[in-house]
């Protein structure tokens, strides 16, 4: 499992650690660590041009003292101080090294280097990049040259991932101590580009993590496996209510997640032109045509999905409420969500509930504008645990999940060409099957998404080794491999 911290979590961990060293231990291991990633990017270190780009406080401390290391090994490096005040044991370090600080025009210093050290604020940054921050991490991120982050892309909260403003867009960012959630979470994360973790000792003073990202280890862990006693029933009964007349696909998806994911037995329920389509698309699955807002009929089963292509009109607000009535664990998602969120006391039961908006759902479910949840979205997640009582997957560019009084799981797996129509459907498919084999909520959402991505990676990835388009279907395909492979 892969751990982050907030900036305040960080700080504390590193007062009690630093209380126990000599001063400035710290700061020296972190910018070793850093000089040795630099030096590993780099051709050679011997005449290469390195531009530090040097804030007010420690953070650019650490790019002054790295770029001493690397001025040692025959760097020619040049240090633009950006801020009102320098880090002077760190300045004065550069200058003994044979390091030179320059003046304006600095473009041109970062314009012409080989590699370009972001220092201009770690974990102490706070909102919008200021003048001249703001300037150089534009010159940084056109720079031709490779692109270091210390500690965090400028521009970047650590906590959150927020990004106002212009940020530092980095290939590698070098993070002392531990990872800190804005690397994780997208649009933060994006501006990280590879993330290098410099143990500086930290470990045994860090809290509880905020945000836990799963390894495929983890989910390997995690996922059901059938034994010589199981049978259909015992692997796994999911229930899915999904489609309409007019849309058919979501339901064919949603039932192909299932079927793709192990389920033991799939009992699907929805209109006739729905039903036809699963039935042709998926024998496997058990059909019932509904007759009325009712799913009495539909038999047993051990979790249900439902809302993926469902509309939202009475009948489907009935079914809704219907499902939500059972005394199983539910998903809801797409069209069951807009529902919801007209009438949130459905959700007052007993046994899970996990919901699976993207932002423009959870926008609805809790009037909230949408770019707000895009822009942080840990803190939209954890409001909507606790405000809807459910368990939350947050879908989009960085999937995250949450549930009350744990840490946020950040999904690590996935691709971009993921964004395109029906991929939706095939999660709640995989979610809801492993609910009927009896992961909890927060488990089954996270694993669900693990896999989700990881086939999206494997259907999109040729022989090439590149990638390229990919069909929701695609993605319920890939899973069995998917699956033999943890
Ligand atoms: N505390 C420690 O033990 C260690 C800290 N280290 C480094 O120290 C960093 C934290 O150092 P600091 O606490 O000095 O904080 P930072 O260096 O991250 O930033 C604080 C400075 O940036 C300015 N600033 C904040 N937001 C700004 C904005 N939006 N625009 C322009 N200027 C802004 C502040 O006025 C302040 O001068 C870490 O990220 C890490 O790089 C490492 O050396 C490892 C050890
Ligand atoms: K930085």
């Amino acid at each position: 499992m892969r751990t982050a911290y907030t900036s305040d979590q960080i700080r504390t961990a590193e007062r009690a650690l630093m209380a126990l060293l000599p001063d400035g231990t710290l700061m020296r291991r972190a910018a070793t660590g850093l000089s040795v990633v630099c030096a590993g990017l780099l051709p050679g270190v011997y005449g290469s041009r390195v531009a530090l780009l040097v804030g007010s406080g420690d953070n650019g401390g650490d790019a002054l003292y790295a770029g001493a290391l690397l001025a040692r090994r025959g760097a020619r490096v040049e240090a633009v101080l950006a801020g009102s005040r320098t880090h002077q044991a760190g300045l004065e370090a550069l200058r003994e090294a044979g390091g030179r600080t320059v003046e304006a025009p600095w473009p041109d210093v970062v314009r012409r280097a080989d590699l370009v050290v972001d220092g201009l604020v770690g974990i102490g940054g706070a909102g919008e990049l200021r003048e001249p921050y703001r300037r150089l991490a534009v010159a940084a991120s056109e720079a031709s040259g490779l692109v270091v982050a210390v500690d965090v892309p400028s521009g970047v909260d650590a906590s959150t991932g927020r990004v106002e403003g212009p940020a530092v867009r980095a290939q590698v960012t070098v993070t002392f101590g531990a990872c800190k959630n804005g690397l994780l979470v997208d649009p933060g994360r994006s501006y990280c580009g590879r993330v290098e973790l410099v143990d500086i000792g930290l470990g045994p003073y860090l809290p509880d993590p905020d945000v836990v990202s799963l390894t495929d280890e983890d989910v390997a862990d995690l996922l059901p496996r059938p034994g010589a006693e199981s049978d259909k029933y015992r692997r796994g009964v999911i229930g899915i209510i999904a489609g309409s007349e007019r849309f058919t696909g979501a339901a064919v998806l949603s039932v192909g997640g299932a079927v793709r994911a192990g389920a033991g037995l799939v009992r699907f329920a929805g209109a006739k032109a729905a039903v036809g389509q699963v039935r042709a698309h998926w024998p496997e699955a058990i059909t019932t045509v509904l007759d009325g807002p009712s799913v009495a009929d539909v038999g047993r089963v051990q979790a249900w999905v439902i809302g993926p292509g469902l509309g939202t009109g009475e009948e489907a607000r009935e079914l809704v409420r219907a499902v939500l009535a059972t005394d199983v664990p539910v998903l809801v998602d797409a069209d069951g969500l807009t529902v919801l969120a007209g009438d949130r006391s459905m959700l007052r039961r007993s046994a899970p509930t996990v919901l699976t908006p993207h932002a423009g759902e959870l926008s609805r479910l809790l009037d909230v504008p949408r770019d707000r949840i895009e822009a942080a979205r840990i803190a939209h997640v954890r409001r909507a645990v606790t405000e809807l009582g459910a368990i939350v997957l947050l879908k989009g560019s960085t999937t995250v999940v949450a549930q009350e009084d744990r840490p946020v799981r950040v999904n690590a797996t996935g691709t971009s060409w993921l964004a395109t129509g029906g991929t939706g459907d095939v999660l709640s498919g995989i979610g809801g099957t492993l609910l009927s084999a009896g992961l909890s909520g927060y488990d089954a959402a996270s694993c669900a998404a693990h896999l989700h991505g990881l086939a999206a990676r494997l259907a999109s990835t040729g022989n090439s080794g590149g990638q390229g388009p990919i069909a929701a279907m695609d993605v319920a395909r890939a899973l069995p491999q998917v699956i033999q492979s943890l």
